[in-house]
């Protein structure tokens, strides 16, 4: 007996896309800019006027999101004064480690794409590397250290999508400087403390363990300053698709990074010397404290996302 042919990915995006068009009002169907939703940052679509929610589950080619903190559904709607900028957001991504092939992790990136988004938004709690990136603050990402993707598990792997696609695409200006700018402005616009917002590099790495502490100190050595477990694959396929792509990370722990390695060879010996030593108990990242400090910081996230979105010149 033989089997049907594998649907293309670009017959599965177009059904998508005939189902939003049953769903969406017109004034919503044409997002300028698409949003990513990271762990716990959800209510970056909370303020969204005339909004409407349509569930992964009601579109082939959307997995499901497993991870706590991330809904599985899209929102539209409108953001900022006036007429507003109609917007996407995903409420929740995919992540590799769940589970899903990378091509699910990057669908809704294309589905976007094809609506019309040309600025894509990309959020994410990460774990800083770097003592003077303290927990809050908001990291505007400038480059990416993605081992996966020097290392065969990256998202560009296999046939193009379209023949009009560059076979070897060049990734060395990934993260727009003019929206980069638009944050830093909008931050501004909003008196937020200078500290607030920083730039660094980010290192993706598939997760879903946290970092050993060697793991920590390579990633710091190699010259990253947060990590993290998902959006590089979102950022090499919005710019494959041509859009111009900012990134925010919000630190929401430090990566355990030890100076010192506790050694039970000298523990052992200062007992036998009958002066036991007082070690503290190292400390461990959990994901309730990474959605916890989400919580915190999803109001100066969602003011500074719909200010960077005002700002962004119309098409
Ligand atoms: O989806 P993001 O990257 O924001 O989620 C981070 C990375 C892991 O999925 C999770 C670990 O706590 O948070
Ligand atoms: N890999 C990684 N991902 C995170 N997401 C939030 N915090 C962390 C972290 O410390 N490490």
């Amino acid at each position: 007996m033989s089997h049907p042919p594998p649907e293309s990915p670009l017959s599965l995006i177009a059904s998508t896309l005939d189902v939003l068009a049953t769903i969406l009002p017109s004034h919503l169907l044409k997002p300028q800019v698409g949003i990513v939703c990271g762990s716990g940052l959800s209510t970056l679509a909370s303020t969204f006027r005339d909004k409407v929610e349509v569930p992964y589950s009601s579109l082939r080619g959307f997995g499901s999101s497993t991870v706590p903190g991330h809904k599985s559904a899209l929102a539209f709607g409108l953001v900022g004064p006036g007429k507003g900028v109609p917007v996407v957001a995903m409420l929740g991504r995919f992540h590799a480690y769940e589970g899903h092939a990378l091509s699910t992790v990057v669908y809704p990136i294309r589905v976007m794409a094809r609506l019309g988004v040309k600025n894509l938004i990309v959020t994410n709690a990460a774990g800083s590397l770097n003592p003077e990136l303290p927990v809050g603050t908001i990291v505007v990402i400038q480059d990416h250290l993605a081992l996966p993707n020097l290392t065969g598990l990256n998202p560009l792997l296999g046939p193009l999508l379209s023949p009009s696609y560059p076979r070897f695409l060049p990734i060395s200006s990934a993260y727009s400087p003019s929206l980069r700018r638009l944050a830093f402005i909008a931050s501004h616009h909003l008196s937020l403390p200078p500290s607030a917002l920083s730039e660094g590099i980010y290192a993706w790495v598939s997760g879903p363990t946290y970092e050993s502490p060697a793991e920590g100190r390579f990633l710091r050595n190699a010259g990253a300053s947060v990590v993290g477990m998902s959006t590089v694959p979102e950022v090499c396929v919005a710019k494959e698709e041509g859009m111009e792509v900012m990134v925010l990370s919000l630190v929401t722990n430090f990566v355990v990074i030890p100076e010192k390695y506790r050694s039970i060879k000298e523990e052992v010996q200062a007992e036998l010397d009958g002066k036991p030593l007082h070690i503290a108990e190292a400390e461990s990242v959990s994901h309730e404290e990474v959605l916890a400090i989400g919580k915190e910081k999803g109001e100066v996230m969602t003011r500074l996302v719909e200010k960077i979105i005002e700002l962004i010149p119309s098409p």
